[in-house]
């Protein structure tokens, strides 16, 4: 592939995922399988694509520096130039030189000679004189708004949650790369076994102290080892490892998972059940239920039942206390999963949150019927707000007077969890900084007991 047609797949994933606010994760692999893309660019394909999104406001801020105020930017024109930019302030095996002729002649085919010339200025000024500081942005919060590229209300929010110190470590953990975790498939291999074999592949790997069946992989590509393309291991976080650690599903047992698409945390607990037992698993979107079948079906395993149906309206199908077990792994804002899809910091708003607020808490009230008198609810999301995590479960107390928190979950966790910070009376709120996971909200309910 030519250069310069790598940068333009590049930049039409760009401006797809601006436009159509898709999601980077689902554009970027339709374009890695579309064969557009060569094998060895394939790392430099993704790094620019997701640098560039993750840096966006920092990029902006470097680029005003060098236009004038009140000149209209096409938008492709803007986004070529942030690529760019990305290219030449990250990365050090590009020559800038090459980054340029490169833009110019991107700019040249799209547009017309005015575009290339004014992408030239821009990025020869910058080359010569060097982006600005962004220490030298005055208002505290701004400056880890810019500095980090997230927008302000967001800053201003976690400040508000949590204080200063948590805020910024969480905003610039938000901006390196996480380690892939996978978890082993417990039925087919053990975690030894697999740690031996990933070793012998030549991959840097270490056991999660999160579950038994987590393995950090902290050098190399998994995605091309055997163990991965034959399906021993899946890729799943740490942080939603622990969740099937915590419900405790039994090989005997009924268990609900009433939000399970895209399948991970069901086939966990399907594994846990070592493929006994019923898993129901539904979702609210039909398309998505399917993609739980096909991951228990990947898997081989056969106790997952998977439906689309929504959670609010369970009642239609179970009667009270039919579950042994229930998972509610709430729809959520994803704010604890920016590394991996880091437009979701831009796309989503405090309104959304206000929302899904509303929602977990309705799902959380029609779903908790559902369980059996001695059995256990997880409560959980992928994010890191507290309006859709600490309060949720408050209010949910609060409005079901027999209900409570599990207080054995704060002991059952691994042990770099207990006392770690995050810890409320309602739950755990792991933060991306802290153990170099995504950002994550879970807790363990049940009823009050009778006596
Ligand atoms: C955080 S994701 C679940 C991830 C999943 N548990 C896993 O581990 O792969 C939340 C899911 O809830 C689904 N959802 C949203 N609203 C719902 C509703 N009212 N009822 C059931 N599922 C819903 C979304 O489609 C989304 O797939």
């Amino acid at each position: 592939m030519q250069t310069n047609q790598l940068r333009n797949s590049i930049l039409d994933v760009l401006i797809r995922i601006d436009k159509d606010q898709g999601f980077s994760h689902l554009v970027l692999n339709e374009e890695l399988k579309s064969g557009r893309i060569l094998a060895k660019d394939e790392g430099l394909f993704t790094e620019i694509v997701y640098g560039t999104i993750q840096q966006k406001m920092t990029l902006d801020f470097y680029l005003e520096a060098f236009v004038k105020q009140g000149k209209k930017v096409q938008p492709w024109v803007k986004m070529l130039l942030r690529m760019s930019i990305y290219q030449m302030v990250y990365l050090d095996r590009i020559p800038d030189h090459a980054i340029i002729h490169e833009a110019v002649e991107i700019a040249k085919t799209r547009g017309h000679k005015g575009s290339a010339s004014f992408v030239n200025g821009v990025l020869r000024s910058i080359q010569r004189k060097g982006v600005p500081e962004t220490n030298q942005i005055q208002d505290r919060n701004k400056r880890i708004a810019i500095t980090t590229s997230h927008p302000m209300w967001l800053v201003n929010r976690w400040i508000d949650q949590y204080g200063l110190e948590i805020t910024e470590e969480m905003c610039k953990t938000n901006t390196k790369h996480k380690p892939i975790t996978v978890r082993v498939q417990p039925l087919k291999v053990t975690r030894e076994k697999a740690i031996q074999q990933l070793t012998s592949e030549g991959l840097e790997v270490e056991p999660s102290l999160f579950s038994p069946q987590g393995i950090i992989i902290v050098d190399g590509n998994i995605l091309k080892s055997k163990l991965f393309t034959e399906d021993y291991v899946t890729i799943q976080d740490q942080t939603s490892m622990l969740v099937a650690e915590i419900l405790h599903p039994e090989q005997n047992m009924k268990v609900l998972d009433a939000c399970s698409a895209p399948g991970g945390k069901a086939t966990h607990i399907a594994e846990k059940m070592r493929n006994h037992g019923e898993v129901y698993a539904h979702d609210l979107h039909a398309k998505k239920a399917k993609l739980v079948k096909e991951k228990a079906d990947q898997l081989h395993l056969t106790n997952i039942q998977a439906l689309a149906y929504d959670a609010r309206k369970l009642q239609e199908l179970y009667p009270v206390h039919t579950f042994d077990r229930i998972l509610i792994d709430a729809p959520c804002s994803g704010l604890g999963v920016i590394r991996g899809k880091p437009e979701i910091k831009y796309h989503k708003t405090e309104n959304d949150i206000e929302k899904l607020s509303s929602i977990q808490l309705d799902i959380l009230n029609h779903v908790s019927t559902l369980l059996k008198e001695e059995g256990t609810m997880v409560y959980s999301t992928c994010t890191t707000d507290k309006l859709e995590n600490e309060t949720v479960v408050r209010r949910f107390l609060g409005q079901n007077e027999c209900w409570q928190v599990d207080k054995t979950f704060f002991d059952e966790l691994p042990e770099p969890l207990r006392g770690s910070i995050g810890i409320s009376s309602v739950g755990l709120q792991i933060f991306p900084h802290t153990f170099n996971t995504d950002g994550f909200f879970l807790t363990r309910l049940k009823r009050k007991s009778s006596e």
